[in-house]
């Protein structure tokens, strides 16, 4: 897997553009079965040219001949057909029924899934009843109950059975549309002005496509099974060959002639798994493939060439971090490139830069809470001396909450709406802490008290949303630093709430950390709050760390051009506003 990475800028990479079909050509699966079924299909289609005789001629001399038969390369049946004949035009009848049977069902099922699940209640409520209703019909009775009409044609019957197949499509699609028709992108496309149809098109179907695909080489799977199971059965013309009526007959001669049974159990089977296995093949390739968690691709442990002794006796080292997430084509891209930091037990450093420069995913890093797409491509975090790229998902929760803890930006989303604040609080000191019911909320209502809310009975017993932003931020700092961590990750604490509040929180957190001797990563944009907070700082940009110091040295005299250039965007307070202010600006004196 390789990640292409733009010469002028090393932080930024961009994966290369692969066409599916240039993926699906790469993919082993995909290339394996569509080349069988492309050879049996071909086989199909030859089948007059390939054998001697038609599919129902019959000759006494080729009853039950054996293999190799002059005119029977693989004998005859117990009629004294060619086996080979039928075999071959067995192939074009299980081709035709999968087409129809599939493409009926994809048609009916995407068209109505599409409208039933983006189109209001009323019709959504329409489209669910009728497909509720076709799916209480009995399938395989109902087609042997209309061969009066169907006059026993496999292509009618697999039409209507296409039919009775739609509602699983039509759910599928259904459901899949409904949970992304309220997304924020199909919202800014229909304020954008874009038409029912494109955004269903361009914006819904691009989703859904993916789980189509594997239901439409599912259900021709399936038509072929079907139709080959009601020839067995005897259902339907004896003229037209059929893979079940050769099983069929081949059954009753299993014991004197077993290849008979043998050949058409082998082409369905095969014709069956293809299908399937292709449409696995596709749907990986159009959604891209899943790669395995973070841990389990962590490169074995090289020495750390850019750590020093004093580095190493640090509380936190990041060295060398290097993360990449798939893109829907597979490749890779690295949001991280090489980033190396380390923290004190006791110290405050600030990790800042702009949005996107890759500042939370260093925090969730260390905290062993990336998405299991995430892949640690190299590096190491080691924490007390101990590497946690290695612990299990176990050793990783007993670490969290203990020895390390987390603040997040947005406090109300982080506190769970049914529970009291208590009941979380004591919650999470119980599994931190393993202390009783009744010390657990102690601890908790002495802890609210301590991080400065003004009637911690009455917080306690509140529900989030009964609450302030700063309370809740106070609620999560207390459940934080319960435990007495070694270290604390904030991430942007006071971002989501109000100015005034933010220097409280700050405060807060500063006194804590004296109090408590816990080191504090601190995740921010802001540099007013790294002046204000932090001893040290690290600037990144573009998922790489461009210039770290002491806050007073590089304030001072930044040496990153990028450091100088957010250090220069901060508002100044002596900066006095020269030009006329907008709302002044054409407004008539009189
Ligand atoms: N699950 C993911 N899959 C792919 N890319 C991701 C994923 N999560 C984050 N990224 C990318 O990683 C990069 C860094 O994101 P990160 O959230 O660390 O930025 P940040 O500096 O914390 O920004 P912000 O202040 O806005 O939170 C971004 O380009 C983001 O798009």
């Amino acid at each position: 897997m390789s990640v292409e990475i733009l010469a002028e800028d090393p932080g930024l990479t961009v994966p290369a553009r692969t066409s599916v079909l240039r993926k699906l050509v790469k993919d082993p699966q995909a290339v394996i079965t569509a080349s069988l079924l492309l050879v049996v299909v071909v086989l199909g289609a030859l089948a007059s040219v390939l054998a001697e005789h038609g599919p129902n001629e019959a000759s006494l001399d080729a009853i039950n001949a054996g293999p190799g038969t002059p005119g029977y390369p693989l004998g005859g049946d117990q009629s004294g057909r060619d086996i080979l004949s039928r075999l071959l035009h067995s192939i074009n009848t299980s081709v035709v029924s999968a087409l129809i049977g599939a493409s009926v069902a994809l048609t009916i099922g995407v068209t109505f899934g599409l409208i039933g699940g983006y189109f209001g209640r009323r019709i959504g409520g329409l489209t669910e009843w009728i497909f509720s209703l076709l799916m209480t019909f009995p399938g395989l009775l109902l087609l042997i109950v209309l061969l009066p009409v169907t006059h026993g044609d496999f292509r009618a019957t697999m039409l209507i059975f296409g039919v009775l197949l739609s509602p699983g499509i039509y759910r599928l699609v259904r459901n899949l549309v409904v949970g992304v028709k309220n997304e924020l992108y199909v919202d800014a496309a229909r304020v954008s002005g874009l038409s029912n149809l494109r955004i269903l098109g361009r914006h819904v179907l691009v989703v859904v496509r993916g789980p189509i695909v594997i239901a439409a080489a599912f259900m021709a799977g399936t038509s072929i099974a079907l139709q080959s199971g009601l020839a067995f059965l005897g259902v339907g013309s004896t003229t037209v060959p059929s893979f079940g009526a050769m099983i069929s007959e081949g059954f009753t001669n299993l014991y004197t002639e077993p290849l008979q049974f043998l050949w058409p159990s082998l082409l369905l089977g095969l014709m069956t798994a293809s299908l399937v296995l292709l449409g696995n093949a596709l749907r990986d390739t159009l959604e891209g493939v899943k790669l395995t968690p973070a841990k389990l691709t962590v490169p074995e442990r090289r020495p750390a060439v850019a750590t020093t002794a004093a580095e190493d006796d640090s509380l936190l080292v990041v060295d060398d971090l290097t993360l990449a997430y798939p893109t829907p084509s597979g490749e890779l891209t690295e949001v991280l490139t090489g980033v190396s930091l380390r923290l004190d037990a006791g110290e405050t450093l600030g990790l800042v830069g702009e949005s996107g420069s890759g500042k939370s995913q260093t925090a969730f890093a260390v905290l062993g809470l990336l998405p299991a797409e995430a892949v640690v491509l190299r590096g190491s975090i080691r924490f007390a001396g101990r590497e946690l790229l290695r612990l299990s998902e176990r050793e990783l929760r007993r670490l969290r909450g203990r020895s390390i803890a987390y603040v997040p930006q947005e406090p109300m989303s982080n506190l769970d709406p049914s529970f009291t604040v208590g009941a979380q609080l004591v919650e999470g000191i119980r599994a931190a802490s393993g202390v009783s019911r009744r010390e657990a909320r102690d601890r908790a209502l002495a802890l609210l008290g301590r991080v400065g809310i003004p009637d911690p009975k009455h917080t306690f017993a509140s529900y989030p949303h009964q609450i302030s932003g700063g309370m809740a931020q106070r609620v999560l700092i207390a459940g934080a630093v319960a435990s007495r961590p070694q270290l604390l990750i904030a991430d942007e604490p006071t971002t989501a709430l109000d100015v005034t509040v933010q220097a409280e929180i700050l405060d807060l957190l500063r006194d804590l950390q004296q109090e408590l001797g816990m080191a504090v990563l601190l995740v921010t944009h802001n540099f007013g709050v790294v002046a204000d907070a932090c001893g040290r700082l690290a600037v990144m940009r573009n998922g790489a760390i461009v210039e770290s110091g002491t806050t007073v040295d590089t304030f001072r005299a930044p040496q990153h051009p990028y450091t100088r250039q957010l250090l220069g965007a901060i508002l100044d307070q002596d900066t006095v506003r020269t030009d006329t202010p907008a709302v002044v600006v054409g407004t008539d004196p009189e």
